[in-house]
């Protein structure tokens, strides 16, 4: 089963095979996500010369049916993604992969996966990732807009998010003990005064409440 993750990618290193289209629109992904970035490929996109010409990404020209070029290359990667046209290529890679312990993306086989790349977005520091894990992309992407839509219409809790955040790091400078912190965030969550500020964004004015709080506390 596969537990939804935020991993932290940069400084990791990505090992894309194939250099079509997807294989493409992977190596990107990483490469912005600040990834050292190699592709193993016959033949490369256009995009992807343009990257290696400028030393953002590693281009390496070669068959996977070289049993030794791809462990090398297996074995330099934290995370391998697999994007050929061809299934028994694929299959191969992902044995390799297993039988060398790293994660694999394979963009070919959804049941095969090890890792999905899901469809995602981001609003106010809320980010949002849906997947069918290979049902139907289609599906993800209009459930991933619906979340969206609904998230920004909700006015107040876009300002609760931006009251939120200010509160929450206030009290992580001046609230030393977590224990005391987290009945803080608590005893916030259910105060009405204190809501009635966040669903305002009144952030100034929510952040004197938390520590008229505080002080009366002690
Ligand atoms: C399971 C998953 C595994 C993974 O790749 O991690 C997977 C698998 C497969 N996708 C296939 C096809 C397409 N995928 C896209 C696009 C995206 N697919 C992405 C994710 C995922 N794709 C994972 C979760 C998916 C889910 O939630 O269900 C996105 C979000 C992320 C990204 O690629 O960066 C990206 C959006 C980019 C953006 O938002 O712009 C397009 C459209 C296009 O290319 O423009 C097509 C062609 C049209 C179509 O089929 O819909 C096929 C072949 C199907 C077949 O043979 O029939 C397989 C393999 C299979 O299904 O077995
Ligand atoms: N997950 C996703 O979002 C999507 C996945 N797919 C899947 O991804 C596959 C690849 O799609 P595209 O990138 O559009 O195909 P493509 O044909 O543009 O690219 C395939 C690449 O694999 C390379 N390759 C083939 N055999 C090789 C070998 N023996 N050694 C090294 N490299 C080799 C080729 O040189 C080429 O660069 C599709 O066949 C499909 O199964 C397709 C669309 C979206």
């Amino acid at each position: 089963m596969r537990i939804p993750l935020f991993i932290e990618f940069n400084g990791r290193n990505v090992l894309v095979i194939g250099g079509g289209g997807v294989g493409t629109r992977r190596a990107i992904k990483f490469l912005l996500a600040g990834a050292n970035v190699r592709v193993l490929s016959l033949e490369f996109s256009n995009e992807l010369m343009h990257y290696a010409e400028q030393g953002k990404i590693e281009l390496m020209r070669g068959d996977v049916n070289n049993e030794e070029l791809l462990r090398k290359s297996i074995e330099w990667a934290d995370l391998v993604v697999i994007a050929t046209n061809d299934p028994a290529i694929n299959e191969r890679v992902r044995e390799v992969a297993r039988d060398l312990r790293k994660f694999f993306n394979d963009a070919t086989n959804a049941e095969e996966t090890e890792v999905v790349v899901p469809f995602e977005s981001e609003i106010n520091g809320i980010r949002i990732a849906v997947t069918t894990e290979g049902l139907s992309g289609i599906v993800a992407r209009r459930a991933l807009d619906k979340i969206m839509n609904f998230l920004r219409e909700d006015e107040e809790l876009m300002n609760m998010a931006r009251v939120w955040y200010a509160v929450k790091s206030r009290l992580k400078e001046v609230v030393s003990d977590v224990r005391t912190r987290l009945s803080l965030y608590m005893e916030l969550d259910n105060d009405e005064k204190f809501n009635e500020l966040a669903r305002k964004g009144l952030v100034d004015e929510a952040l004197n409440y938390v520590m008229r709080r505080i002080s009366s506390r002690n």
